[in-house]
């Protein structure tokens, strides 16, 4: 987490008109299809080669299969990302953006605008209530990502209202589906809640949104990005 502590922020402090992803939860669930924000990944630490195709045409393809929303990759090393592939997809599609970076420090909000930005309760630790109110002072959605029930409690805390269950852990890069389950009927019912990562079939989806488990969206990545984009995410988005 050095180098992502060092990365800059912006030279100026952004104030954003964010386009509301929980509306766009609603009108999604209105038209029968399943939120779901599909992710722009050129590659991963757990992904063989990268994807060159131009971000913004793959971008234009998940909205076109029925995407909610989109997640755009800016960390660069390890994902492939960039602030300015984040700035020309969110021009040139009308649905919420979000920042996936690991964003640590407060002027790091500044490097680029978008609609939702992540923040990972287990990287920023105590500054989570700091960085929330942060992120909210100029426009953004913070979404709390967390894994484990002491970070659901910090984000709940911090007063979060959009909550990512990731099924990855981070530490170890290991999967388990199983993780949303066991935490999301712990979420209160007001909170959005986002189940996250390692989602590839429709039984997958199916699994997410049952009563129990009750994702309101998912963030699915790699099963999108493998392949036909707009197939893959019509498949899911139509999955009901
Ligand atoms: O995706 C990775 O390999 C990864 C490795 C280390 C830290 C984070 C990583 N991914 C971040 C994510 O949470 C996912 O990109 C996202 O949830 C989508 O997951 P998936 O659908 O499984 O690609």
């Amino acid at each position: 987490m050095d180098a992502a502590r060092e990365r800059p922020g912006g030279d100026a402090r952004v104030s954003v008109e964010a386009r509301s992803f929980p509306d766009a939860v609603s009108a999604t669930e209105a038209d029968g299809r399943v939120p779901l924000i599909a992710e722009v990944k050129p590659t991963s630490p757990t992904t063989d080669g990268v994807r060159e195709d131009d971000p913004v045409e793959l971008a234009r393809e998940m909205v076109a299969g029925g995407a909610t929303a989109l997640s755009v990759l800016t960390e660069p090393e390890h994902f492939g990302g960039s602030t300015e592939s984040l700035s020309r997809i969110r021009e040139a599609v009308d649905v919420p953006v979000l920042r996936k970076d690991f964003i640590l420090r407060e002027e790091q909000l500044d490097a680029v605008e978008s609609d939702l930005v992540l923040l990972i309760a287990r990287f920023v630790g105590d500054d989570l209530p700091d960085l929330v109110a942060a992120a909210r002072d100029r426009g953004f959605q913070p979404l709390i990502e967390v894994h484990t029930r002491e970070e659901l409690t910090a984000a709940l805390a911090a007063g979060a209202d959009i909550v990512g269950i990731n099924n990855r852990d981070l530490g170890k890069l290991e999967v388990d589906l199983g993780t949303f389950e066991k935490l999301a009927p712990e979420v209160p019912d007001d909170v959005l809640l986002v189940a996250e990562s390692g989602v590839h079939t429709t039984e997958d989806v199916q699994r997410m949104r049952m009563r129990e488990a009750g994702a309101d969206a998912l963030l699915v990545g790699t099963a999108i990005m493998d392949g036909n984009v707009r197939q893959n995410t019509r498949r899911l988005t139509t999955s009901t």
